[in-house]
């Protein structure tokens, strides 16, 4: 694996450039991720948490300065590359789980791997491997709306690290949870990305689950500032 799981060098982007209410949203940022690492940022609303978390995971376009992923330069990448990347890489997790109600646990983490062309066996034996980490093991066959918030925030980790990305990006992945099931799930998330040895980016505003990463950095200005 390389030895950088995400590197942002002086990113900068503006939304409505060239005009009057233009907004520079960020200035020059810099940004390392190390293979292994878990990363918090915390970042006050509004201030492009958002906007870095979609540049870092290929889903958005910078104006200037360079991304790169697990040792790879998507900079200049045509958009059909950069989806390639991303699949790859990267894994997202989100506030809300977005998980397809329609399927059960199981098949939701079975699907991305489906997609990425593992057999049918092995992509249950990966799920219920996943699943057996955060304790789910007796839900596999349970479609979401018969699981509680955490279980399917803990379904939604999983399916996110189904392909076995190197990088994990996280918006407030347990800001939708009362504070005990938010501990729990952190947990949960802290397990598997060890278990897995990946990388992750995880913005918060919990400075108490940010204290328990590896490293914490602020979002401010539009650059990134280590805390
Ligand atoms: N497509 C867009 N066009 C114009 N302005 C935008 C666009 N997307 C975001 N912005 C502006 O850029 C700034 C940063 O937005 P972003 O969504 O990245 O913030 P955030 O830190 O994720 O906020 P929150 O925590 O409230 O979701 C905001 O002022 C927002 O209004």
């Amino acid at each position: 694996m390389s030895k950088t799981a995400l590197n942002l060098s002086g990113v900068t982007k503006t939304y409505n450039a060239g005009t009057p209410a233009e907004i520079r949203v960020l200035r020059g940022l810099n940004l390392n991720v190390a293979a292994g690492e878990v990363v918090a940022m915390v970042a006050p609303s509004g201030s492009g948490k958002s906007t870095l978390l979609h540049i870092a995971g290929l889903l958005d376009t910078l104006d200037e300065g360079k991304v790169e992923i697990a040792g790879t330069d998507a900079t200049g990448m045509k958009d059909k590359a950069r989806t390639l990347l991303r699949r790859s890489t990267v894994g997202f997790v989100y506030q809300f789980h977005h998980l397809l109600p329609e399927f059960s646990a199981s098949e939701n983490i079975e699907l991305p791997q489906r997609a990425a062309g593992v057999s049918a066996s092995a992509a249950r034996a990966r799920a219920e491997e996943l699943l057996a980490t955060v304790g789910l093991s007796s839900r596999a066959d349970h479609r979401p709306g018969e699981l509680s918030g955490g279980e399917q925030q803990r379904v939604a980790f999983c399916r996110a690290l189904a392909n076995g990305p190197a990088l994990l990006l996280a918006d407030e992945p347990t800001g939708n949870l009362d504070p005990t099931t938010s501990d729990q799930v952190f947990e949960a998330l802290m397990t598997l990305v060890r278990k897995t040895g990946m990388s992750a980016l995880i913005a918060t505003h919990n400075l108490e689950l940010a204290a328990r990463m590896d490293r914490m950095v602020r979002l401010e200005d539009g650059v990134i500032v280590e805390l």
